[in-house]
């Protein structure tokens, strides 16, 4: 990390507060009600429902069983959903065991914990459920309380801290339970190679990375989005690891070099497992983006579906005959997902089958199969209902793609949001200024008139929810007011009109309502599998909306003449046309005519080796020996940065032959170029990547015990570089000193990293000691300060600790030994209970 951007995360700190998660502040004054009572967010659309009932996703069989259905999605839907994380598979064993028990600790683990709302109608109290293990994700857990609580609910701020720092500290990622499934669906192993085509911001990724970076694997992660994919890169930096590459395509443009195209062997592809995490309309993420209510639309689905299907086709092409694609989005409409995979079925003539995921179903996971009917319908009247309102319709169509929902909120990331995210919170909070005024009006002008008896609180057309922040919605619940032929008709008076077959369509209609968005023959359901889809509803486990399934390529497609409406040349035929035009694009150009604007080749992207003069002043100053050296590459000769990158990720791009990847990002950094005058070598050493020089280093390396470590750690905490360096080796070699002196080195502290395994930890000194402050920047970065002041997280020895928090340890451990004695007293009263009993007894 440099000290310019230190300075400049400082600055910025600073002038919002000093706080790092200075956006929260803004958020917290709006939720803190402090002018008045709290927010009241209606989660009803009535069109919604009436779609979702004509389509017959609820339940099956009797009326009753679907009612029942019915009425549970609708209680799931409407209340927040409750936030869960992993626990990076990365951690060590003792580290999980560590964290649980302090999230216990903190938490309690019998829903000791009580927290306080405040609501419209005065104050409202809960008793938490201790966290839960996922069962079918390894290392999930989830809470009983959803994430805007745990940020703003004072008796849940030491837990909120706790989580805070060990997510930048990269022990631990929040993620919602459903967004944890495809990962798993891809059965990966350590050796596989991995393209995900809708990365950003990239949770998924990292959760894909904790396994390919165990072995030879390594990652493509690609967003249309530059900014988002710079999301990603941050998101992943937590892991450190070299096996990731970061491009910037149209997911349904991934160039493929050549040498992977179908060869006519019948081999085709070179990704082991493909995700296409699309992007879609995201109403399954309705818990904790009551927006989904006010914006849902069926032309919004029916328009991305193109859109998600040539994503699928494409990332099904980079994929290795054998290899498998896992299909996701968070929307629960059918035409955004059994019909994009019925059309992939049927485009690429049945070369992928539907398969079961038994490392899920194996394990507790609910799900329900995947349609094999449905309607088609548009919004063909452009208007809409909402709290008595007709807005007109304005569907969300951005340039490059849909805004995913998922992100929009911005629930992924930790705290460091994107503008995008700021930006739909920010109109978010602007829509329900506007609505609060009305609705809590409305709800406190019918809890007036319901107030018959105590307690009764009830809003006109809905309950208030326990904690008086959402109103559940109250419907009539007569079986013929939920009939087929009821909700064909409400979804008419709602404007939503259903084309019976493709022939029904007007023809100004047909580009938006193509035949692959209608279901499938009898004959096509017979041999597509569809049910083996899995579809996650709100409902069955507590969670979002979502849907995954997963496709084995059983046969290469280049050469199979996709079939979309008219017959069209095979794709291999139709790439090699596009490259020969973009060759001769580029001929032109080079020659000096206009050509047309180059957008696929950008030779910045590229990355470059070092030069041979670097490499040996770099092999000389830190004795390297034996150092992946070859693996180094950066941007250009005189990059900030120099990246360690993982071989495997070099010969493939070494195949790019027409460097047509865009990259973002590759590898992980291994050195960063010190200021001129600064510092006696071009280039010191970077944490992040320590691990792929400090096991090489023979000159500049410290090896220290871990108290001396402590010592510095705690130095650099309180900021003077004096007593940092009072507090290094009070003895040492005479190269230690001499190095300590020249001030670019590499701390080895035997046995404190993972498994046993040396900890490393990088110091530098330019002249006017700035790379010190660097460092202390790091330190609290990785958490490490937090680790220090008690989190228990780490042990330093008894007598350090006492020297570190001086009274309030010696209070803590006070308050430790009464616990104790009145352990050990009840225990004591216990026996003496049970003596007398036996005394009795005999
Ligand atoms: C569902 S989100 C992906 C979430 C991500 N997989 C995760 O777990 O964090 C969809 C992403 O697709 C991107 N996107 C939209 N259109 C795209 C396209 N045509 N090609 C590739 N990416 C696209 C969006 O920028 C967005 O980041």
């Amino acid at each position: 990390m440099g000290k310019y951007s230190n300075k400049n995360k400082n600055k910025k700190a600073n002038k919002n507060g000093g706080n790092r998660h200075n956006n929260n502040n803004k958020r917290d004054r709006r939720d803190n009600h402090k002018n008045g009572p709290p927010r009241v967010k209606e989660m009803r659309n009535d069109r919604m429902i009436a779609y979702y009932t004509y389509q017959n996703v609820f339940g099956h069989g009797s009326q009753v069983a679907k009612e029942e259905d019915r009425k549970a999605f609708l209680s799931a839907a409407c209340s927040p959903l409750n936030a869960s994380f992993r626990i990076t598979k990365l951690a060590t064993p003792e580290f999980k065991e560590q964290f649980t028990s302090r999230m216990q600790e903190i938490l309690g683990s019998d829903g000791q914990i009580t927290i306080e709302y405040e609501t419209p109608t005065g104050k409202a109290v809960r008793k938490l459920k201790p966290p839960q293990p996922i069962p079918f994700i390894e290392n999930g857990w989830k809470l009983d309380v959803d994430r805007s609580t745990i940020r703003k609910n004072k008796g849940l701020k030491e837990f909120f801290q706790f989580l805070m720092v060990s997510t930048d500290a990269g022990l631990i990622t929040r993620q919602e339970t459903v967004s944890m499934v495809p990962p798993v669906a891809l059965s990966l192993l350590p050796s596989h190679v991995v393209l995900d085509t809708c990365a950003a911001p990239g949770s998924k990724t990292c959760q894909i990375l904790e396994d390919v970076s165990k072995g030879d694997g390594w990652v493509m992660a690609n967003d249309v989005n530059v900014s988002r994919a710079h999301m990603l890169v941050h998101q992943c930096k937590r892991i450190n690891s070299p096996s990731l590459l970061v491009v910037n395509h149209q997911g349904q443009e991934m160039p493929m070099p050549k040498s992977f195209r179908n060869d006519g062997s019948g081999n085709e592809g070179w990704a082991d497992r493909v995700l296409c995490d699309v992007p879609c309309t995201g109403d399954g993420t309705m818990r904790k983006n009551a927006g989904i209510f006010r914006n849902w639309s069926v032309n919004q689905q029916n328009n991305i579906h193109k859109i998600q299907l040539d994503i699928a086709i494409r990332g099904l092409r980079q994929c290795k005959v054998g290899g498998i694609l896992v299909y996701s989005t968070c929307s629960m409409s059918p035409v955004e997902n059994e019909a994009v995979v019925a059309q992939i079925l049927r485009q690429t003539d049945y070369a992928v089958t539907v398969e079961e995921c038994k490392a899920l179903k194996e394990k507790g996971f609910k799900c329900r199969e995947g349609m094999t009917e449905w309607k088609v319908m548009d919004d063909r009247d452009a208007t809409r209902k909402h709290f008595g309102e007709v807005i007109e319709a304005k569907p969300k169509f951005k340039k490059g793609g849909w805004e995913h929902q998922e992100r929009v909120m911005g629930e992924e990331d930790d705290g460091g949001e994107s503008r995008p995210a700021k930006k739909a919170k920010q109109h978010e909070g602007e829509g329900e200024t506007k609505t609060t005024e009305t609705e809590v009006a409305a709800a406190a002008a019918s809890v007036a008139a319901d107030t018959t008896g105590e307690g009764t609180k009830t809003p006109k057309n809905g309950k208030l929810s326990e904690d008086g922040t959402y109103i559940i919605p109250i419907y009539d619940d007569s079986p013929e007011k939920w009939s087929s032929d009821a909700m064909k008709a409400e979804c008419n008076k709602n404007g939503l009109w259903e084309f019976p077959s493709v022939a029904d369509v007007p023809g100004h209609l047909t580009a938006s309502i193509p035949q692959s968005l209608f279901p499938p023959t009898p004959e096509e359901v017979e041999r597509m599998g569809l049910e083996k889809c899995m579809r996650i509803m709100p409902q069955d486990m507590d969670t979002g909306g979502f849907f995954v399934t997963v496709l084995r390529k059983t046969k290469a497609i280049g050469s199979v003449k996709l079939k979309q409406g008219k017959e069209t040349e095979g794709q291999d035929e139709k790439e090699e046309k596009e490259e020969q035009v973009q060759a001769s694009l580029e001929d032109d150009k080079a020659k000096g005519g206009q050509g047309q604007k180059d957008k696929k080749v950008n030779p910045n992207q590229e990355i470059v080796p070092l030069k041979p003069s670097l490499i040996s002043s770099l092999v000389d100053f830190y004795g390297l020996s034996g150092a992946p050296i070859s693996s180094f590459f950066a941007r250009t000769q005189t990059a900030k940065g120099i990246m360690y990158i993982h071989p495997p990720i070099l010969s493939h791009l070494s195949l790019d032959t027409k460097k047509q990847y865009k990259l973002v990002h590759s590898g992980v950094q291994v050195f960063e170029r010190n200021s001129k005058n600064r510092s006696l070598v071009e280039y010191r050493i970077h944490q992040d990547g320590i691990a792929h020089t400090a096991p090489y280093m023979k000159k500049r390396k410290v090896v220290i015990t871990n108290r001396d470590f402590c010592n510095i750690v705690k130095a650099g905490i309180e900021r003077t570089e004096k007593q940092m360096r009072t507090c290094m080796l009070k003895e040492g070699t005479r190269e230690e000193v001499e190095a300590l002196s020249h001030g670019c080195f590499v701390f080895e502290v035997p046995g404190s990293g993972g498994s046993g395994a040396p900890a490393y930890i990088v110091m530098w000194k330019n002249n006017d000691g700035t790379g010190i402050h660097s460092l202390v920047a790091k330190i609290e970065l990785q958490g490490v300060k937090s680790k220090l002041e008690g989190e228990k997280l780490w042990d330093p020895d008894e007598e350090l600790k006492d020297e570190w928090f001086g009274k309030d340890r010696n209070k803590e451990k006070a308050k430790e030994a009464e616990k104790k004695e009145e352990k050990a007293e009840d225990e004591a009263k216990e026996e003496a209970k049970e003596e007398a009993k036996e005394g009795a007894k005999a």
